[in-house]
């Protein structure tokens, strides 16, 4: 690391050092070397830092917040199908399984083509980025060429990311499935590909796509790649009933045993939805230190239905939140956080004394909650000193945005506002690993 590249942010931060607690540094600072946070403090320790930082010689570019202005950690989309994204707000009129067969498998099957990979796939990280993701979990598609066109396009911007090429052996689409063995070598070849790039910012992770896509032993395979890779694994579970009941159906056994008895539930595992699991499940799920990532646009939008993450939270479950593009139809994680408070005002509705979750509660899903779901919390998800700095400045005070600020905020009530009201325009700067990527 050269002396040259010290950085201090310095102004209202808020952040989340632990589960569901919030942190404010009013007038606080982040000192940033290189992609590593190095110190964080209030106004009281600022001087004393800054003078230990000018007598090591060190070459200091100060970031002034202003008041309409807060700091926060980036976000983490633990949910999203890159490939998905022209269907964005298509085919709500169907639930998850015709839909699957009438919109999604027919989009994803275009991925052969790898100048619609590129131009999607660049897309969809600007977006993301513009919208501040700085951590994403990608399903990308069947084929191994198009999946490295996605990690190309997370490594062009700067992203961190983990990528999955998709495997599946059953499907309604004759030209879009593939053999046991076409899957574990195109895995095999995609993980090679992805650890060949030697970028610290992008993993490949394990992706069967559903259980009613695959066998047991097709999965079991699937999962013993992911152990002797120490590799993650994403998959979705228990997100529509017809799914749940098609599931007990075929192979006799509870969702989540299916993925036990395949060796897929890990502590690097990350299942989306787990909206119908019972308790048996969760208390499976949870010793196992599988996490949930919660995906509340899409489980409205395809009528899938509420899920409780307060008790998934009981449960003692890792939980963050999804976009599931295209599922869900925006790639916006305050969008998602906005949808999980919907989501769980209306579960109070049919549930006594249910206090449902508030703007601080989403705010630790989407940052360090996410984090702790894809097993990145030692690198990523709060302002610790020795995690890599993932952030966002957020600024509810710019030209034309979605509302007007006419008073004053606090520091709380910008986050508030930005949970409730917020978009892209009020992400005025993201950095990925200490860079700059927007
Ligand atoms: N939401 C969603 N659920 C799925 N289950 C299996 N595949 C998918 C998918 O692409 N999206
Ligand atoms: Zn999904």
């Amino acid at each position: 690391m050269t002396k040259s590249e010290v950085k201090i942010i310095i102004g209202n931060i808020i952040h989340c050092p632990q589960k569901l607690k919030i942190e404010l540094l009013e007038n606080g600072f982040v000192v940033v070397q290189g992609k590593q946070i190095t110190a964080i403090g209030d106004s009281a320790t600022f001087q004393h830092q800054l003078t230990l930082l000018q007598a090591q010689g060190n070459q200091i570019e100060t970031i002034h917040l202003k008041q309409s202005q807060i700091l926060i950690p980036g976000f983490v989309d633990t949910h999203i199908h890159a490939p998905q994204y022209p269907n964005a707000g298509l085919g709500y009129d169907k639930t998850l399984l015709d839909w699957l067969n009438c919109y999604t498998f027919n989009l994803e099957r275009r991925y052969r083509d790898l100048n619609l990979a590129e131009n999607v796939f660049d897309a969809v990280v600007k977006k993301t980025i513009n919208h501040g993701t700085t951590t994403a979990c990608y399903f990308a598609c069947l084929f191994t060429e198009a999946s490295i066109v996605l990690v190309d396009s997370v490594i062009k911007y700067g992203q961190r990311a983990l990528v999955g090429k998709v495997n599946m052996t059953k499907s309604s689409c004759r030209d879009y499935v593939e053999t046991e063995e076409e899957s574990l070598e195109n895995t095999i070849k995609f993980i090679d590909n992805v650890v060949s790039r030697n970028n610290p910012l992008v993993q490949p992770i394990i992706t069967p796509r559903f259980a009613l896509s695959a066998d047991i032993e097709h999965m079991t395979e699937l999962g013993y790649i992911a152990k002797n890779n120490n590799l993650s694994i994403q998959t979705h579970i228990s997100e529509n009933l017809d799914e749940v009941r098609l599931v007990k159906e075929e192979f006799g056994l509870s969702y989540a045993n299916v993925y036990d008895k395949s060796n897929l539930l890990t502590d690097k595992t990350v299942l989306a939805h787990g909206i119908y699991l019972s308790d048996e499940e969760l208390r499976l799920i949870a010793a196992k230190g599988s996490s949930i990532s919660h995906c509340p646009e899409s489980n409205t939008c395809l009528k899938s239905g509420l899920c409780d993450v307060k008790r998934l939270l009981e449960f003692g479950v890792k939980v963050g939140l999804g976009t599931d593009v295209s599922g869900g139809p925006s790639p916006s994680i305050c969008k998602a956080m906005r949808s999980a408070l919907d989501t769980s005002v209306c579960l109070s509705f049919s549930k006594e004394n249910y206090e449902p979750l508030i703007y601080t509660d989403v705010f630790y899903l989407a940052t360090l909650g996410g984090a702790e779901a894809l097993n990145l919390d030692d690198k990523v998800g709060n302002f610790t000193v020795g995690k890599e700095f993932d952030a966002l400045i957020v600024d509810m005070n710019v030209e034309n945005p979605q509302i007007d600020c006419f008073l004053e905020c606090t520091p709380m009530e910008i986050l508030q506002k930005f949970v409730y009201c917020g978009d892209d325009r009020n992400v005025v700067s993201v950095f990925v690993a200490g860079k700059n990527v927007k």
